[in-house]
């Protein structure tokens, strides 16, 4: 069987890091980052108030990124192969046949405003933290294209709170999780959830 997890939310909302720690406990694992899917530089659109607009769907190849992840849909043993994952188990299994639970975690920050992405996504969680906290932990951060001044208050705030709204008219079953938590308690309220969800299914 295979399963998809995805982990949404805001910028610096902890989303990596509890990423991480579940890929330390959960067998037959791959990750989709979505950051990896941002096009380049000069493909980024400048707005009217002068930055350029990272936070939206036009920044990212989206279609390459449902792409990757229908990759991992058609043969999970491949993909692991092919992205360095240390597979378990030796020989490569028909995919037909293959019968164990295989686990993909997507993870970022514009997951469920993309219908084509979020059809492939069999469990939603959303990592929220307040403005203040946001921006203090955006401010110690540094990006391969570093925040111009301004950005986060002009930008990434305004892009996010219009992402959540549209997401909140898109699909209601989405489980949040307050960022603020500890990492271990996110990690533990996200792992039952998945175990409850799996053992409906298995
Ligand atoms: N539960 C937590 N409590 C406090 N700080 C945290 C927690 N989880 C992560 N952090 C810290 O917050 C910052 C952002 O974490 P992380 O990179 O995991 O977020 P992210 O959501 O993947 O960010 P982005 O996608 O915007 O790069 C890091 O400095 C990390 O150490
Ligand atoms: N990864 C990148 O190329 C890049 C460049 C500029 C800005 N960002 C920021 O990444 C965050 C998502 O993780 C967004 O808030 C972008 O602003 C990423």
């Amino acid at each position: 069987m295979k399963f998809i997890i995805a982990i949404g939310g805001v910028t610096n909302g902890g989303k990596t890091t509890l990423t991480n720690r579940l890929m330390k406990v959960l067998s037959n694992c791959c990750v989709v980052h979505q950051d990896d899917f941002f096009k380049p530089q000069d493909q980024i659109a400048i707005g009217a108030d002068g930055f350029k607009q990272y936070d939206t769907l036009e920044a990212l190849d989206m279609e390459a990124m449902v792409a990757t992840v229908r990759a991992w849909v058609e043969n999970p043993r491949k993909f692991a192969l092919s992205h360095g994952v240390e597979a378990t188990g030796t020989e490569i299994e028909d995919k037909d046949t293959d019968s164990r639970l295989h686990i993909l975690i997507v993870e970022g920050f514009l997951l469920y405003t993309y219908p084509p992405l979020m059809d492939l996504l069999d469990q939603k969680f959303f990592i929220s933290i307040p403005y203040q906290e946001c921006k203090l932990r955006r401010s110690t951060r540094n990006y391969t294209v570093p925040d111009p001044p301004g950005l986060f208050d002009a930008h990434v705030w305004p892009m996010y709170l219009k992402n959540r709204a549209q997401m909140n008219v898109l699909d209601a079953n989405i489980v949040h999780l307050d960022g603020r938590s500890s990492r271990e308690s996110l990690f533990t309220e996200v792992f039952n959830a998945v175990q409850e969800r799996l053992n409906t299914l298995l």
